[in-house]
């Protein structure tokens, strides 16, 4: 599944039109019927529902709804909101074949004759504006996106909520809160924000019959699902040993923090890591041990140096501490350039100052910082990260040279060269303390078994977050009582469906 920006949309439509050969009344005419069909198995013909046009193109999937639905025998009726010769193109052929049918279209073109048309409707659907909107709303829409939210009737979008900008970086004006959504062929990028997604409701990805390779035209933004993990996970060898599925060492664990690194280490052994050596501060050692007791130890104290030699992957900065020893390895370990680094948590604190590192390295470096860490390392606000969290982490990855994993409810995942993923799985449970140390250990297991870096981040984010939400599922853990500890051990289930 692609995610959008409206302008990709239009590429991937116009590539369809004029390279695959399909006019623009036929993609239409399948988004019409695909989410008609979607609306009879989610609605009673007893309900009373009004579409509500626009004058674009999203309109004009509401007059193919409307015919789905008036055939089907269910009670429609059909409110345009803007003037007759407002309607052109695609939209007025549809249009016309309505009429045809002998389905009264309304003209309703003011608040007050749209209160009156709404009385006693149970349904809305919203075909009033789409991936087309610009600006600032402007009246009579503004007043009547209003009234419609305020009714008690269900909601039902149209590719988007009415008003809600596709893109990411753009301020929201007044917008249909819709409890559904339908969108049009693939998601786009305000479904993924924190601002923008609640407007979405509920949502479902309608196919249109876009030909694959109109998707070669636009950058690739994809979300990663279970077949790709299923596909791209690594078969664990009958004859294999230890040393086959990778020595990895993970740096952290100042002395108040010793469970960082215990929670780290121990999943990145149950995420099939073959050794794991825990590097932390003497006193900690016989307090992590006892939770993970497969793990070696070295004592941090005691060196100003680590070496990295025989390790297939590193693992710094959980529960590290934000004093000038801790930056001193980190710089250290960025320095030893033959193996692949994951800075997380106060490594990326120290980071902050040794950014100029990352470009020399030979090896990958993978950062995991959730918002308020991207914040810190790009010295931006949370805000402005929360609303183009893309484009952020693109140019930050691009800049220098970096995997990139943007940790929060949807995880976007950047390889150097710009392309992105998005993982979706996880949930609320997952939003306390130590699940971001789970991840670093998965993480570090995987880049030691996975041919591919990117593969390796976008199946430990995917399987992380599964892991998080088969323990809800299944009864063990609420969102409420979920803990990083139980992420570890729910894995096992989620390995039980790889097979
Ligand atoms: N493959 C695909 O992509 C397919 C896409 N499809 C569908 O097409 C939709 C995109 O269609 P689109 O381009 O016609 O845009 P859309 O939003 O319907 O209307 C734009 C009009 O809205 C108006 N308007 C704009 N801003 C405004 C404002 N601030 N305040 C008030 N009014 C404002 C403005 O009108 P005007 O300025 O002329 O009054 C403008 O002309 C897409 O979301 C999907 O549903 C399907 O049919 C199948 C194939
Ligand atoms: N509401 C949520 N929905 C889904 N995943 C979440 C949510 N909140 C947090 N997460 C996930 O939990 C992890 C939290 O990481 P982080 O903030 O670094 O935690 P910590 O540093 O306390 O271990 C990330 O993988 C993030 O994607
Ligand atoms: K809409």
């Amino acid at each position: 599944m692609y995610i959008v920006t409206a302008e990709d949309m239009y590429e991937i439509d116009r590539f369809a039109i004029d390279q695959g050969g399909i006019d623009g009344t036929i993609l239409m005419e399948n988004a019409g019927q695909a989410i008609a069909k979607e609306m009879m198995i989610a609605e009673e013909k007893s309900c009373h529902m009004a579409i509500l046009v626009g004058s674009g193109n999203n309109g004009g999937d509401g007059f193919v709804i409307a015919r789905y639905l008036k055939n089907e025998g269910y009670p429609v009726k059909v409110l345009q909101l803007v003037p007759n010769e407002k309607i052109k193109g695609d939209a007025a052929y549809h249009k016309q074949l309505l009429i045809h049918q002998k389905v009264p279209i309304q003209e309703v073109l003011t608040t007050d004759k749209l209160l009156e048309c709404l009385v006693n409707v149970d349904i809305v659907i919203d075909a009033i504006l789409g991936i087309g909107v610009t600006g600032e709303i402007r009246e009579p829409l503004r007043g009547m996106i209003s009234i419609i939210n305020e009714q008690n009737a269900r909601i039902y979008s149209v590719d988007i909520p009415s008003g809600l900008p596709a893109n990411e970086n753009h301020t929201i004006d007044i917008a249909i809160k819709a409890d559904r959504t339908y969108i049009v062929e693939a998601p786009k990028q305000s479904l993924f924000l924190e601002n923008t997604a609640p407007y979405y409701g509920e949502w479902k990805v309608i196919p249109i019959g876009i030909p694959i390779e109109a998707y070669g035209m636009i950058p690739k933004v994809r979300s990663w699902n279970l077949k790709d993990v299923k596909v791209s996970f690594p078969k664990r060898a009958t004859f294999s040993h230890k040393g086959s599925h990778g020595k990895g060492l993970v740096i952290g664990g100042q002395e108040l923090m010793p469970g960082s690194v215990a929670l780290s280490s121990r999943a990145a052994l149950k995420a099939g890591a073959g050794l794991v050596t825990v590097a932390t501060m003497e006193r900690n050692i016989p307090v992590i041990a006892n939770y993970c007791m497969e793990a070696m130890y070295q004592n941090l104290s005691n060196f100003g140096h680590i070496d990295l030699a025989g390790f297939d992957g590193v693992a710094i900065g959980m529960g590290m501490g934000r004093n000038r020893t801790a930056k001193t390895f980190v710089e250290d370990v960025l320095a030893q350039e033959d193996v692949p680094v994951i800075i997380d948590a106060d490594g990326l604190y120290h980071l902050k100052e040794l950014l100029g590192m990352l470009q020399e390295r030979r090896s990958p470096t993978i950062l995991t910082p959730h918002y308020g860490e991207m914040a810190m390392l790009t010295n931006q606000e949370i805000e402005t990260i929360k609303k183009a969290p893309f484009t952020m982490a693109k140019e930050f990855a691009q800049e220098h040279q970096v995997y990139l994993i943007l940790k929060g409810k949807y995880t976007i995942i950047t390889a150097p060269d710009g392309t992105q993923m998005v993982n979706a799985t996880g949930n609320a449970g997952l939003a306390k303390g130590g699940t971001g140390d789970v991840l670093s250990g998965i993480l570090l297991a995987f880049i030691m078994q996975h041919e591919s870096v990117l593969e390796a981040m976008n199946n430990a984010c995917f399987i992380h977050g599964m892991s998080a939400d088969l323990r809800i599922e299944s009864g063990q853990n609420t969102v409420i009582d979920l803990l990083a500890s139980d992420v570890i051990d729910g894995l096992t289930n989620v390995f039980r469906t790889m097979s």
